[in-house]
């Protein structure tokens, strides 16, 4: 250990003093950026923001040594100024640092949703959401988006709380979605000087320039709404004899209840609904967007699905086996566009050594997965939305799988990772099944559509038009057809 300070950081672009890189970061699509200095500085690099380290890693090789294999000290979250500590989304799971709080929070989503075989018991409820959402894109195909939110969040409320979401409009779905536009603005970088400045944290809320205080104390309150009132709704449930199995309602059954665990299952609750209720969204409308610029992709889905199922019936999840185009599709969905481009940041909690450097106490990783995604010595013209290269072929073998990547890493591995498969999965196969994705036409003509995604921790594609048809009468049908009822 004594040697490490010997060592040098990680290469990469010189700093001025003091502020070190501040001026040359990126505000915007740093993986594009940070793909680039790959190119100059190697792809492990470092840079220094006032004082804090930053390693940026542009191959999943380090990823994988670094974030996977040295998980006991590469799992702890940075400190969020404006959106952990003073809106309070510390507590929630995803930005919450390494320690008990947060392994009982992983313990009890493994619990619920962490195996293939607890998963399964949700697998209907997926299924008959999906179905209810074909029939609500049929009615109004150009809100499709809100369609994808409004399904997602009625399958996370009905996992994490136990709560089924009313058609129109939903008081529940409006807290929550209210916290979590709170949340994407409180962590937009650059946004907040707090961030860049912590001392500022100590300036009054009443103080002329302290705008920044009085909005954190309004999001809280917003954040408190959305964690209570669920986790109200769950208890009176209970009370009344009349809930649905839901993560909630489960560990208080099976808990031992001291006050701490109580607050932890509450947190455990809406870290779930928090986590589920943005990610899938793009995920699936990134389908939507893809479908409409790669015609070829999807009738080759669409063939294999009218060959294996028929035209009398909804694809299940018991069909994925049988169908490997449509699961190719869904793997090259997750790998096209990965919806956390730089995942989530790492903190390492003691100084370490790797590849002859030193990376110290306190640095923070990212993983530049949409560089490892994109890779062309892993993935052959990685810019062209092919599925076909995760099917074997004569002399070659299939592609690296995305969800290796795109879900995180180690400790702090993305713990909805099954569940967001799943849905990804049912809602690109039953549209496929049903509904014909193509260019708009308005006034006679093509209405162009661009393949752009907006920067951003959770990164959605840019708003665009598309034309949604049923395929025939038959899936018209289908789709009006009632959906199976999920206890
Ligand atoms: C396409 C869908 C999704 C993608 C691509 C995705 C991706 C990720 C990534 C990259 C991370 C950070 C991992 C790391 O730090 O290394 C993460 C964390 C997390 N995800 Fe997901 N996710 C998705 C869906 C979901 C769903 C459906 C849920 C909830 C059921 C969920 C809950 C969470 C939570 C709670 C964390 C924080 C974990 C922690 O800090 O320990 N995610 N996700």
């Amino acid at each position: 250990r004594g040697l490490k300070p010997k060592l040098p950081l990680p290469p990469g672009p010189k700093g001025l003093p003091v502020i070190g890189n501040v001026h040359q970061m990126p505000t915007s699509y740093e993986w594009f950026t940070f793909a680039d200095w790959a190119k100059k500085w190697g792809d492990i690099i470092s840079v220094t923001l006032l004082g804090q380290t930053l390693v940026i890693l542009d191959n999943p090789r380090h990823a994988v040594e670094l974030l996977d294999r040295r998980s006991n000290i590469y799992s702890d979250r940075p400190v969020l100024m404006m959106a952990g500590e003073l809106v309070g989304w510390n507590q929630a799971l995803a930005l919450s640092r390494y320690g008990d709080r947060f392994k009982e929070y992983r313990k009890f989503f493994h619990k619920v949703i962490g195996s293939r075989s607890n998963l399964q018991r949700f697998h209907g409820l997926v299924e008959t959401e999906t179905h209810k959402f074909l029939r609500r894109v049929l009615h109004s195909p150009d809100e499709v988006h809100a369609h994808i939110r409004k399904t997602a969040a009625a399958i996370s409320l009905m996992i994490s709380h136990g709560y089924k979401v009313q058609e129109g409009h939903d008081a529940y779905v409006e807290v929550v979605n209210d916290a979590m536009d709170k949340f994407t603005v409180a962590t937009a970088t650059g946004a907040f000087l707090v961030d860049i400045l912590p001392v500022l944290r100590y300036i009054p809320q009443w103080f002329p320039s302290a705008e920044f205080q009085r909005k954190a104390a309004a999001w809280r309150t917003c954040l408190t709404d959305m964690t209570e009132i669920p986790f109200e709704f769950v208890k009176e449930q209970m009370r009344a004899g009349t809930n649905v199995p839901n993560l909630v309602s489960e560990l208080l059954t099976t808990e031992e209840l001291t006050p701490e665990k109580l607050y932890n299952i509450e947190w455990s609750g809406a870290s779930l609904y928090a986590g589920g209720a943005d990610t899938t969204v793009s995920s699936i409308h990134g389908f939507f967007l893809a479908m409409t610029l790669f015609p070829d992709a999807q009738r080759k889905a669409q063939e294999e699905i009218d060959a294996v199922i028929g035209p009398d019936r909804l694809p299940t999840l018991e069909d994925r086996p049988n169908l490997p185009y449509v699961d190719a599709l869904v793997k090259e969905v997750f790998r096209y566009h990965p919806v956390v481009p730089m995942g989530l940041p790492h903190r390492v909690t003691q100084d370490d050594e790797y590849a002859g450097y030193l990376i110290p106490k306190d640095t923070i990783i990212l993983a530049n997965v949409w560089k490892f995604l994109h890779d062309p010595e892993v993935y052959d013209e990685p810019m062209t939305f092919n599925p076909s290269r995760f099917l074997a072929s004569e002399g070659k073998e299939p592609e690296c799988d995305p969800r290796d990547f795109c879900f995180g890493f180690g400790r702090r591995v993305c713990p909805g990772l099954l569940l967001a498969d799943v849905s990804v999965w049912t809602s690109c196969a039953m549209t496929l099944a049903t509904l014909d994705i193509s260019h708009a036409m308005e006034n006679g003509k093509v209405v162009e559509v661009e393949d752009v995604y907006l920067s951003g921790t959770i990164s959605h594609p840019k708003p665009f038009k598309c034309s949604i048809k049923s395929r025939s009468a038959g899936a018209e049908s289908l789709v009006l057809s009632p959906e199976r009822e999920v206890a």
